[in-house]
Order: C-alpha cells, then structure tokens, then sequence
C-alpha cells in the first residue's frame, strides 16, 4: 500500500461517504437502527448459552428458564438475521439511488465544463468514473453501515455485560486483545525504517537484474561476467540477511499479535477457571461469562476489515471529486437577453497552456450575414468557432453575440441561438430519428421527416429497411462520412437556430454526396449568420467576407474577388486549390 494511502485519515472518508448519502437520511438512519439491532440479536444465542449454563448450575435445576433460553436463542438468530438483511436492503436502496444522483451530477458538470477539461482528460478516464469508480463506491456505500454496527456494537455488549457481571472477567478477557494491540501498534511504529530498507533493496535488485539483462552482450564482450555476477551476488545476499531479520523483526511478533487478537478465550478461559477452582468466581457466573464471551468475537479483525474498505473508498472518491469539482465557466446570477443573431470579437486572444493561439482578433459578423475563416492548417480557425459557441472562455478581449458578451449570457440561451455542423459527427445509440432530434428534443415525426428532406437525408434514409427506426451507434448501423454530414446538417435544421458555425468536411466525399452536401448546407443557411470554417475555397466564393487565418492572426480580409486580386496569401492558397482540383478532376476523368 502506497505510503499516501497509509496517512490516510479514515474518519473523514466514512463522513464524505455519509455525506454522499445526506438526500436518504431517512433510509439510512432506519438502516443504522436495523442493523444495530441485528448486532444486538447476534448476542442472543450467546446470552441464551449464559443463561442456560447459569440455569443448569442452580440447584433445582429450573427446566422451564433453560427451555425458555433455548427458544430465546433460536428467535434471536432468526430475529438477527431478517433485521440484517431489510438493514443491507435498505442500505443497498439508498447506495443505488446515491449512485444515480453522482451520475447525473457528473453527466451535468461535463456540460458546464471547458472543453479543454475534455482535452486534458481522456474519454476513459471520464468513462472509468462515471461507470466503474461509481460502482465500486456502492462497496462502501451499502455495506458500511449494517457491517460497522454488527462489527462494534456485539463485542462492545458482550464486554460490557461481562464487566457488569464480573468486572476481573472482563479485563481477562480484553488481556490478549489488549497486548495484541499494543505489539501491533510498535510494529507499525518502529517499521517504517525496515520498510523502506526493504523497498531499497527491492530498487537494486529490479536496477542490477534490468542491467544483466540489457547489457549481457556487452559484458559477455568484455569478459566482465565475474564483476556483474558480483554485484547480483552482494544484492541477493543483501535481500536474504534482510529477509531473516525481517522473520525476526515483524513476521514472529505479527503472527504473536494476530493469534492474541483473536484469543479472547485464553485467559478468561485459563485464569478464569482457577478463579473459579479457588472460589473467588462463583462456577456458574464463569461459566456463562464465558458464554457471553463468544460474542466478543473478532472485533479487531473485523476493524481491520473496516479499515481496507475505506482506503479504498478513500482513493475511489479523491477521483470523482476531481471531476465533481473541476473548474466550470463562470456564469451571471442575472444572465443578459440576446438581441440579435450578430457576432462580434473584440480584441481576443487564447491560450492552449502558455501557448498563445489566438492573438489581437477583431472581427464582426452581422445579422444575415456570412463569413468564411480559411487559412493553414493550425492557423486557429477551430478555436474561433470554440470561442463563439463559448466552449472555452477568452483570455483577453470580448466575444459579443446580439451585442452581449458571452459571458453574461445564460448558457442555454446561448445554445439555442448557435446550431453547430462539426466535422466530426457523434450518433450516439438509438434510432436515425432520436439522433436527428438531438436539434429539438420535442420535434414531431413530420418535423424530423422534413428536416431530413431539406438536409438532403432523406432519401437514403428510405432506402434502409427500417427507415427512421433504423438504430445507430453502437452495435448499430454505422454511416458513411458524407451520409453523418447530412444527419448533422438536419439536426442543425431542426434546432433552426439564427446563427450558424460550420466545420466544413476537409476529406472529399463523393462528387454526388458533395453536390447534396452543398445543396443542404445552402438552404440551411439561408437567412441565418453563418461562420464557415472553410476548406474547399470554392465554396465560398460568395461569402460576404473572408478572413485568412495564420498563427492566430489576420494576415487579410476581404471578398474572394478581393483577395484573388489582391495577389497575397489568399491568391495563393486559391492558385495552389485549383491546381489540385484541376488534378483530381481530371484523375477521375481518367478513372
Ligand atoms: N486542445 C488543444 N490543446 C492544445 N493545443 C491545441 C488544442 N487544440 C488546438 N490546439 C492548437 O491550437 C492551434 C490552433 O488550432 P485550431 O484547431 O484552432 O486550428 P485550425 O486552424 O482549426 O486547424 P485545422 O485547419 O487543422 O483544423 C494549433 O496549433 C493546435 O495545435
């Protein structure tokens, strides 16, 4: 176990996990209840043995009172039982739900994170979380509770009720748990020194035998195996001499105090029966005692136990409080209206780490209107788009959409007035139909089939057997890439919201998938303001304004014809584009 581990302070973990479960109090109180009767019932067949023996040593013998005991016993056991199981019943009731409201608390945080939190973590860290770190919590969650009140409650009654009887007795009977303790706390004391002896040379050994290993034909070369056996030789015997003191040191003292922690009996047993042979004990008040005793059963071990599972816990939470509290962007109490759908940055510039990507831009793009980011790959187009849809938060500068800064702007208001095309199409599992309504949850049938038609999905849509009700995603059907565009471009029909950002595909579909691509995304943006991260410059000839893109910076504005004349960067990149549709074009002419 990891030396951070072993500093951990336990009581904490159990109050967070407590804590977890707050929305349950009721359950959980009740299940504390159930179980610490259920602890209080284990004592029963214990107590009825007591009582019996005691019975049994009286003279007369009162036949009724042992009977009486028996039947005592049994109804405790069977008591116990069903009290414990409706205990981890209950408790099991208010884990599944707690791990229900973590879920959703982490499935809601990843939306109001940046997205650079979803760059700086990979999608299965964030999987392992929510699915299996979740899971594992119920460990602690469901079984803490009826396990720590059968664990202390029992001995704790059964000591208690020895020491009332017989107060001698009962301190016979902590003896051993009592020294077993005590060796073990001086172990764990005096042994962080041999510990890390031991890992030392753990290190050496692992260091030399990596070094054998690589370097055998070197030494072999040199003649040098006698000098490398040598130094294996002293780190071996290093390991042995340690290991016989570590026999001596911890193995024999930590068997003594494991055997001391689980023999309550031995002196109550031993000393306690010549306290009775001597009569300083009367012989039936030993003999149930030592009953009773049987009830005291491994409380150490079972703290132990107790202890594991909260370590565990312990590392399992520290990683979902990363994620439940990771950084979210900061919104307003009193969130601004959107006015209009125009688009506006003043002065902006980003950072991915210390690495400057955006730097001074300033740009606008008024209501209708259509502008076209183009420029070298890495330029910083992408995080423009990030920057307007506010998936991540300036450094300095202003992002205004409707005249509002981003920033004070209610975050689903925002998303309502931006429809996004990515290049990049997530379908997630269920029908073709859910996944078009991710653009407006609650869109009728016809209003699905209709943004289908105008995203030009419609008709291969038809083709497939099931149609609409075809299931995608996982273990689903899967698309092709020109065939996810239109799913996307219908989902952004369907959202009809009055801005538009577009990653247009930079992989060449087919020609036909290309024509009905564009056809979409034309009718789509009709009316809309639309910033199209561009990638096949002849589609946007007609824009209202080009930017050009490079190392975060405008390098030139203007229309295409603008720019082609112009002679610059823009001239370029069009001469060095049409060449390589010249190419194409006639490449598959020639297929
Ligand atoms: N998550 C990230 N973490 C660190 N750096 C990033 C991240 N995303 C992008 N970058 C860097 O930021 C710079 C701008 O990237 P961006 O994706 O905005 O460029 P782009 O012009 O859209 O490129 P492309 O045309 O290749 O998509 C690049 O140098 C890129 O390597």
């Amino acid at each position: 176990m990891s030396d951070s581990t072993n500093n951990v302070q336990l009581g904490p973990v159990a109050k967070r996990l407590v804590g977890l479960m707050a929305r349950y109090r009721g359950l959980m109180l009740l299940s504390i209840f159930t179980g610490s009767a259920a602890s209080v019932l284990s004592l029963s067949p214990y107590l009825a043995t007591g009582f019996a023996v005691f019975a049994l040593l009286q003279n007369p013998v009162s036949w009724t009172v042992i009977l009486w005991c028996g039947l005592a016993g049994m109804l405790g056991v069977a008591g116990e039982k069903a009290l414990f199981g409706f205990s981890t019943y209950l408790s099991h009731k208010v884990a599944f739900a707690t791990q229900r409201d973590l879920r959703l608390e982490l499935a809601e945080k990843l939306e109001r994170v940046p997205l650079g939190f979803m760059d700086d973590h990979s999608k299965g860290e964030i999987r392992n979380t929510m699915v299996d770190e979740i899971e594992l919590l119920e460990d602690g969650m469901a079984h803490l509770v009826p396990e720590v009140s059968a664990a202390i409650i029992a001995p704790i009654l059964s000591l208690l009720l020895i020491a009332v009887i017989d107060w001698r007795l009962a301190i016979l009977m902590v003896l051993p748990t009592l020294l077993g303790v005590l060796i073990m706390g001086r172990l764990m004391k005096n042994g962080e020194g041999p510990t890390r002896d031991y890992m030392d040379i753990q290190a050496r050994m692992a260091t030399v035998s990596t070094e054998m290993a690589d370097s055998i034909a070197t030494v072999r070369a040199f003649n040098q195996e006698a000098q490398a056996m040598g130094r294996a030789r002293d780190v071996f015997a290093q390991m042995r001499v340690f290991s016989g003191n570590w026999v001596n040191f911890a193995v024999i003292p930590g068997t003594a105090a494991q055997v001391l922690l689980t023999s309550h009996l031995m002196f109550l047993g031993s000393v306690g029966l010549l306290m009775a042979a001597a009569g300083w004990v009367e012989v039936s008040i030993y003999a149930g005692c030592v009953a009773v005793a049987f009830g005291f059963g491994d409380l150490f071990g079972s703290i132990q136990g107790i202890s594991h599972r909260l370590m565990r816990q312990h590392e399992l939470l520290e990683r979902i409080d990363h994620l439940r509290n990771a950084r979210e962007l900061p919104t307003q109490s009193e969130p601004a209206p959107i006015a209009d759908a125009s688009i506006a940055l003043e002065d902006v510039s980003f950072f991915y780490g210390d690495r400057e990507v955006l730097s001074g831009l300033t740009f606008e793009v008024s209501e209708g209107r259509c502008l076209a980011l183009v420029g070298p790959s890495g330029g910083g187009k992408s995080t423009v788009a990030r920057l307007i849809g506010r998936f991540q938060d300036v450094a300095a500068g202003t992002v205004r959409i409707g005249g509002q800064d981003v920033r004070d702007v209610a975050p689903q208001d925002l998303h309502r007035h931006i429809a996004h095309v990515f290049q990049d199409v997530f379908l997630f599992h269920g029908t073709l139909a859910d996944n078009i309504r991710l653009g407006r949850p609650e869109a009728s049938d016809a209003d699905v089939e209709a943004a289908a038609r105008a995203a030009r999905a419609h008709d291969f849509i038809s083709t497939l057997p099931e149609g609409y009700d075809t299931m995608l995603g996982e273990g689903g059907l899967g698309l092709s890439g020109g065939e996810r565009q239109r799913i996307s471009i219908a989902r952004a029909v369907l959202k009809d919201a009055p801005i538009l950002l577009l990653d247009e595909a930079t992989a060449f579909a087919d020609p036909e998938n290309e024509a009905l691509i564009q056809d979409a995304i034309a009718e789509l943006a009709r009316g809309r303001t639309v910033v199209v991260i561009a990638h096949r410059l002849h589609t946007i000839a007609n824009v209202d304004e080009i930017l050009v893109l490079d190392e975060g910076r405008i390098v030139e504005r203007g229309t295409h014809a603008d720019l082609v004349a112009a002679d610059g960067p823009f001239a370029s990149m069009w001469a060095a584009y049409e060449e390589a549709r010249g190419f194409r074009h006639n490449a598959s002419e020639d297929a």
